[in-house]
């Protein structure tokens, strides 16, 4: 019942050291963190305590008295040591065992091989050690194992778990050949072992290559040091080749210089410092006229020649809006310029002009439509004003270029910021600042809906999300789907694209609002959408969410960066509930985006009124 569970749990409390110390004894078990309880609160069902900063030894008898619980997490702590044998035997219900991401050793325990009921093990990165028990026989529900980064050593033994589906030994000791109930496991999942068969090359091939290898080695031996020898030689050869080829280059600089100072001629240049990841004419300089004109022409004097082949053929920039004429074409052309990426539409590069405005120039490529049209269409972009959007100050058309002047967001994407830097020294994205967002860019795709019926954006992902100094959003790259043609369309956006989209150019505004809800998962789980083919699940991300929500696991779902602050996780669900909705399979069943607004509007209100969004910090830890 639910007292003997509570008393369990305290007993967990006070033998690992970490966050769970912050359930508060006067308030209902069932109410502390990470703590599920039965609809009638009669026992403890679930126990999540993912990244709680646990560590030490776990004593035996720790659960004993947990005998309904069905799920329990205890992955990315610090435990360690040799897990209790009989830690397992009271969870009888026990169907998902998650202990990866910690500081385990030795065997096995023999009780999870009591477990009959469990279908989702993972004990990866950690360091067990000894042979894989044959005793997983004995879990016939398997659906899941995870073995993976341990110090598991010998054969596999022969597996016969019919509904296993996902099966990982990768990084192992393991050797000799794959059961062959495991042959059809991806190799991936076999790799960093010494292991042979299917999926990975015959064990006949791996003897023979490797006695075929050891007599090459051995033959080779006396030819490799006359190899190194005559290399030497050769190596000796060329470098005196080089410095007399150097010399006499020199020589004949001289000479030329001296010639051109006694004819009057002195060349005008502006130096500018190469700037990394300039896509310029062999690396000589960073101007943009250069790196555009190097990617049209291929290289040489030619650069200069196609630059002002484009200033000089009576077109200019068509500016938008009450942006005053700062700057023309060829200011453009002369400003140093650093490629930001290449996207679905062409490449963006960050353009500083002399003046110290810096801007971003995105050179479009497969612009399928015709001139008419593409001037139509990009007038009715530039017109838009709306302060959760990157405005489109200005384009340039001709017959070989077509670009496209931003202003210069300064703290890049949002992509950028939730699965960039991942290293020490990061800050990590709290949750005000997430919601914020969420608000910023839903009111930016509002407005561009309440544009018309056919307006929509097309191709909203987290790299379209831009962000101020101060973390305000900006929508960028909309209206842009409908200019270029289809074959230009990455895969990286397919992870936000709505099931119903067949041709990228043809985005509803449903199929946005689907998008919006995939950035949503992506602000709430911290996980990108075009890696989550990858995940653990092997599905979109989406229905990942969506079967761990069905299942009641919802706080499996959240980014660990956003566990840290207290009083939140009402709104985290809230936002959650929002995202499922908007990620419906059937367009009519989603919101529409003004509702969806709304709604986080609402909970923002509520978040924000609420200042308890504190992160926990060590020492209150200690204290509490
Ligand atoms: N106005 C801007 N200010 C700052 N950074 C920008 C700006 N526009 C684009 N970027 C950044 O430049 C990079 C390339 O952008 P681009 O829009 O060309 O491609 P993408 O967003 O990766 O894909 P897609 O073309 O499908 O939108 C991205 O990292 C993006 O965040």
């Amino acid at each position: 019942d639910i007292v003997s569970d509570r008393s369990t749990l305290l007993s967990i409390r006070s033998a690992l050291r970490g966050r769970s110390l912050l359930w508060n004894i006067t308030s209902p078990t069932c109410s502390w963190p990470g703590v599920i309880c039965s609809p009638d609160k009669s026992s403890v069902l679930e126990l999540h305590l993912p990244g709680m900063g646990l560590s030490g030894q776990i004593p035996p008898g720790l659960f004993s008295n947990l005998t309904k619980l069905n799920f329990l997490s205890l992955r990315y702590n610090a435990l360690s040591g040799v897990i209790p044998a009989d830690l397992f035997s009271p969870l009888k219900d026990l169907k998902n065992l998650y202990l990866q991401h910690n500081l385990f050793s030795g065997p096995v325990p023999d009780s999870i091989f009591s477990l009959s009921n469990l279908v989702r093990l993972n004990l990866a990165h950690n360091n067990f050690s000894g042979p894989i028990p044959s005793s997983f026989n004995n879990l016939t529900g398997l659906g899941t194992l995870y073995l993976q980064d341990n110090g598991f050593s010998g054969q596999i033994p022969d597996l016969n778990l019919p509904g296993l589906v996902q099966f990982n030994v990768s990084d192992n000791q393991l050797s000799g050949s794959i059961p062959s109930k495991l042959s059809g496991q991806p190799k991936d999942s076999f790799l960093g072992t010494s292991l042979c068969g299917k999926p990975l090359d015959s064990c006949d091939n791996n003897n023979n290559s490797n006695g075929n290898e050891r007599e090459k080695k051995k033959k080779l031996s006396g030819g490799a040091i006359a190899g190194i020898v005559i290399g030497c030689v050769i190596g000796l050869l060329l470098i005196l080749l080089f410095l007399f080829f150097c010399c006499c280059r020199k020589r004949s600089n001289k000479e030329t210089t001296r010639s051109a100072d006694v004819a009057g001629v002195k060349e005008v240049g502006v130096e500018i410092p190469e700037e990394k990841g300039v896509e310029s004419n062999g690396g000589k300089d960073g101007f943009l006229g250069s790196a555009i004109a190097a990617i049209g022409v291929g290289g040489g004097n030619k650069d200069k020649g196609k630059a002002e082949a484009i200033v000089g053929n009576g077109k200019s920039l068509v500016f938008f809006g009450k942006m005053n004429k700062s700057f023309d074409l060829d200011d453009l052309l002369k400003a140093s310029a650093e490629v930001l990426g290449k996207g679905t539409f062409g490449t963006a590069y960050k353009a500083a002009l002399e003046s110290g405005i810096t801007l971003v120039v995105k050179r479009l490529r497969d612009v399928t439509v015709p001139e008419k049209e593409f001037r139509e269409k990009i007038e009715e972009v530039g017109k838009l004003n709306h302060e959760n959007l990157v405005p489109l100050r200005a384009y340039y058309y001709s017959g070989d270029e077509k670009l496209l002047v931003y202003d210069y967001i300064s703290m890049g994407s949002l992509s950028a910021l939730l699965h960039g830097n991942k290293g020490a020294g990061r800050t990590p994205l709290n949750w005000e600042t997430r919601a914020g967002i969420a608000l910023g860019a839903a009111h930016g795709i509002a407005y561009l809906h309440a544009q018309g019926p056919s307006v929509s954006h097309g191709n909203i992902k987290s790299s379209n999300i831009l962000l101020t100094k101060s973390y305000e959003a900006r929508v960028s790259d909309f209206g842009l789907a409908q200019l270029v043609g289809p074959s230009s369309t990455p895969n990286r956006v397919a992870g936000y694209r709505a099931p119903e989209v067949t041709d990228p150019r043809k985005v509803s505004q449903k199929a946005d609002v689907y998008s919006f809800g995939v950035l949503l998962l992506e602000l709430l789980t911290g996980k990108a959408p075009t890696h989550s083919l990858m995940n653990e699940e092997g599905v979109d991300l989406p229905r990942w969410v969506q079967s761990v929500v069905r299942e009641e696991w919802t706080a499996e779902v959240f980014d660990l960066e956003l566990l840290r602050y207290q009083n939140v996780e009402e709104d985290m669900v809230q936002l959650l509930q929002l995202a499922v909705d908007c990620t419906a399979q059937y367009p009519d069943r989603r919101p529409s985006m003004a509702e969806v607004t709304s709604r986080v509007e609402e909970l923002c209100r509520s978040s924000f009124m609420d200042s308890g969004a504190d992160i926990i910090d060590n020492a209150e830890v200690q204290t509490a």
